[in-house]
């Protein structure tokens, strides 16, 4: 199949937010939001449609040191933060509330990876998970179906947690493996059987199956364009393409921006979307982390209100399309970890991995009283 044949630009369904006052700028965040009827927008200069704001407001402000005083300060004040946490309880000290949500009910588990089971670290390959942290997620798992939902590819988002006892999604959903004797969707042509690294029999679920080729032939290019420019990485995560600029300097970033968005051109059936510090390559599909949520309670059995409990807990905006779909369906609810106020569809929030172990261990004596 030919990918490449239409030269617009890309669609870009994420509006990239605008931080004025880091560059000044003027322009409308809404420019780039658009539907089936409006016209596809040239996407010439990264300046002038937002996206170079974004990556600019796109991690959250490093805490300030006051030198003298070895103390760090956070930038917000202290009325918006707590102003925040009004509107986003923590998870920890509003768990009573959880629970009793919970009654008569099973509590179903997933979480995103970076940023909420590892810390944010300069380079992708050392965001390396505590051994607490895992025995936290193990110990999850054996009271509650767990699931890991991650934008990296389901074979690093594994080998990076190692258990075998939870279900794995990999690029942002696109990559989904359950056990084999759940018999899967066999009428699906995006279904396959196949086995696991034990040698046992799984699902695979896979919907962007047609863009594995057009990923590598966009991967391999944007790390030619891209090699020259110190600090930027490329991560092919085999159903989508990440370019991190966590570690390019900053008067560089406009040059990876207008180098990613530039080759993407040429691709209309590929979009760009935006985390933490990453710029993410994704195929134009109707399928993301909330809709890997709805597959894989549908497909373990444990879609009836009535009965499940579905918590989320993600850092990023990609995490937000799974607390939205908990949210709009009113079962369950997101966590959002973030240390500084930010909107979210997530309904508790949890200050940083950290909490989230806590959390979770807090779960799990909670999960050996109901059992
Ligand atoms: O959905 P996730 O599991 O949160 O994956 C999202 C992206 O995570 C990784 O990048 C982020 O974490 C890195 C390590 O801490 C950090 O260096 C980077 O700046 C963050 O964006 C991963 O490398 C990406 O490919 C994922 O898309």
């Amino acid at each position: 199949m030919d990918l490449n044949i239409n030269k617009t630009s890309p669609v870009l369904t994420d509006p990239a937010p605008v931080n004025k006052s880091r560059l000044g700028s003027s322009f409308p965040s809404g420019r780039f939001m658009m539907n089936s009827r409006k016209k596809i927008p040239k996407l010439d200069d990264v300046r002038s449609n937002g996206w170079l704001d974004a990556m600019i407001s796109s991690s959250p402000p490093r805490k300030r040191l006051v030198k003298d005083f070895n103390i760090e300060i956070a930038p917000e004040d202290d009325f918006a933060q707590r102003a925040w946490m009004l509107k986003y309880p923590s998870a920890i000290t509003s768990f009573a509330h959880i629970a009793a949500q919970a009654k008569d009910k099973k509590i179903a588990v997933f979480l995103d990876y970076d940023g909420t089971l590892s810390p944010i670290v300069d380079d992708p390959d050392r965001a390396i998970m505590s051994d607490a942290m895992r025995a936290a997620v193990k110990d999850v798992a054996k009271y509650f179906p767990t699931a890991i939902i991650s934008g990296r590819s389901r074979d690093k988002v594994y080998e990076l947690v190692g258990l075998t006892e939870l279900y794995y999604a990999g690029s942002h959903g696109m990559d989904i493996m359950t056990p084999g004797h759940l018999n899967g969707s066999p009428e699906d042509p995006n279904s396959v059987k196949s086995t696991d690294q034990q040698g046992e029999e799984v699902n695979l679920f896979q919907p962007a199956k047609e863009f594995i080729p057009v990923i590598e032939e966009v991967y391999n290019t944007l790390v030619e364009l891209t090699k020259c420019i110190k600090g930027a990485k490329v991560e092919n995560h085999k159903f989508c393409t990440s370019v991190h600029y966590r570690n390019v300097d900053e008067k560089d970033w406009p040059i990876v921006a207008q180098r990613v968005h530039d080759h993407l051109k040429q691709y209309p059936r590929l979009r760009l979307t935006h985390g933490r510090k990453v710029l993410e390559v994704r195929p134009v599909i109707e399928w993301n982390k909330g809709k890997a949520v709805e597959f894989l309670l549908e497909s373990l059995g444990l879609s009836n209100n009535d009965d499940f409990l579905p918590i989320f807990i993600g850092d990023d905006k990609t995490d937000e399309d799974a607390f939205k779909v908990l949210r709009d369906s009113n079962r369950g609810f997101g966590i959002l970890v973030s240390s500084v106020p930010k909107e979210s569809n997530a309904f508790y929030s949890l200050r940083d991995p950290s909490e989230v172990k806590k959390f979770l261990k807090t779960l799990v004596k909670w999960g050996k009283m109901e059992n």
